[in-house]
């Protein structure tokens, strides 16, 4: 990705749905016993590796304009494409809903971000208290049910976990009996994900709470079109993207609450935003104030924004100082920032962001999605041409991206497209 920076950045910007909602949504909907149908898909590289790993199983799918059709009723188990399963950490979703269709599933042991360990310790403990018994061989995770099936099972996770709690329900939901899960994660997308299943006849209460109760349905049946919840990380990135080189920006298509703890700390930055009721402006900003973020589960600080609002951080007088408590290890932005001049450090995973007065264009790479996406908006408050490698991890996740920011009057060009 190369941008040439500089400019100052200003019109309207439409978010697309969530990434981490279609990530598990797509997986859902193999459990259907009918084709089943989402708008306000987002045209994300995620998006397509999953259509090319439903496909292998011969699931058909489309996808133009934002709508997805996916037709589950002739899968057959087949062994999964490796390429695929490793490009995107949420293939791991359909260990729970390949074990919740066909009582059994292998899957390799995905990838996903560079952002530290990520263990599914949690996952498994679930498949097993359903009844499933789990065995692993290097990198692939083989899970099987016995004759009778999955049962429901009382299972209290020992960390908030959006990935256990998501893969826990899509195992239960077919389940003999009552599962409950508790010390849930509350995530936005866990809702959506239920509200999908609940639509096709799906019992799952409480999802947004830390108690979640699904009773075992036999049939899924998809009657109407499911909308998938605005992304709240694209937003943030792009109110971001504002705060750091906007010359008034109007973000579209929110929902507030599920941005709150972002937008709050805009306020404490000083940041004078207007917030509607689906939309949100931030002017054009003449000073930041030094801020104090630590990230922890929804509704708390999201762990994938505190990349992005780093970058405009540095504008901030004084010095800001970020903690991912979720991911510690999520610094890869720190030594790339520094590249182009950044005054900023990590220590025991603790980021020490300073003014910077002054950054420069140059190499860079972007290591993770939201480490990229950082680089992405810093790139724009330089001085000059940066070029940012890898930029297929901010593929991953961001809608349309070349194209919103053209519109914002950005100066940016994807040279080579990644391949799937
Ligand atoms: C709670 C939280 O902020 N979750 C974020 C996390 O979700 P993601 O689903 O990746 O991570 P989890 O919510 O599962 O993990 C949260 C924490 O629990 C730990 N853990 C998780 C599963 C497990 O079996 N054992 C275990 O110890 C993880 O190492 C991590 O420290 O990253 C995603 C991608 O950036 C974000 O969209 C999610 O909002
Ligand atoms: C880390 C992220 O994605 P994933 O969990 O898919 O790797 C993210 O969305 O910031």
């Amino acid at each position: 990705m190369i941008i040439e920076g500089g400019q100052r950045l200003s019109g309207e910007v439409t978010i697309g749905g969530a990434k981490n909602s279609t990530v598990a949504l797509i997986p859902a909907a193999i459990l259907a016993d009918t084709p089943v149908r989402f708008d306000s898909v987002p045209d994300i590289l995620d998006v397509h590796n999953l259509m090319v790993i439903l496909e292998s199983m011969n699931v058909h799918s489309t996808f133009e304009d934002g709508v997805m059709v996916i037709d589950p009723t002739e899968i057959v188990e087949n062994p999964l494409p490796s390429r695929a399963i490793k490009s995107l950490r949420a293939s791991y979703y359909f260990m729970g809903s390949l074990l919740g269709k066909f009582n059994r599933s292998t899957v390799t042991f995905p990838g996903g971000d560079n952002i530290g360990p990520r263990p599914i310790d949690q996952h498994i403990k679930g498949f097993k208290a359903l009844g499933a018994s789990v065995s692993e061989n290097e990198d692939t995770v083989y899970i099987t049910a016995d004759k009778r099936g999955l049962h429901g099972a009382h299972i209290f996770l020992d960390v908030v976990s959006v990935g256990a709690t998501i893969n826990v329900i899509l195992a239960a939901v077919k389940a003999r009996g009552l599962t409950t899960i508790e010390n849930a994660a509350r995530e936005p997308e866990i809702i959506d994900l239920a509200m999908f299943l609940n639509s096709m006849g799906a019992k799952v209460r409480g999802a947004g709470t830390d108690v979640i109760r699904v009773e075992g349905v036999e049939k899924l049946v998809s009657t109407t079109t499911h909308t998938i919840i605005p992304d709240r990380i694209e937003a943030g990135t792009y109110l971001s993207l504002a705060a750091a080189v906007g010359n008034g920006i109007t973000v579209k298509n929110i929902i507030p609450e599920h941005l709150e703890s972002f937008t709050s700390k805009l306020v404490e930055a000083g940041i004078n935003i207007k917030m509607d009721e689906d939309q949100v402006y931030v002017p054009a900003i003449s000073s930041i104030s030094a801020i104090e973020i630590n990230t922890s589960p929804f509704p708390g600080f999201a762990t994938d924004l505190q990349q992005p609002l780093t970058a405009s951080l540095l504008r901030a007088s004084g010095m800001s100082v970020v903690n991912d408590t979720i991911y510690p290890e999520r610094v890869k932005h720190v030594t790339e920032l520094k590249k182009m001049g950044a005054k900023i450090r990590s220590e025991n995973g603790v980021i020490y962001v300073e003014h910077t007065d002054h950054l420069q264009g140059t190499e860079v790479e972007a290591g993770e999605i939201r480490a990229g996406a950082c680089l992405m908006i810093a790139a724009f408050m330089a001085e000059g041409t940066t070029t940012i490698t890898r930029a297929d991890n901010i593929m991953r996740g961001y809608d349309s991206l070349i194209k919103k920011l053209t519109k914002l009057g950005a100066k940016v060009q994807i040279i080579e497209e990644p391949e799937l």
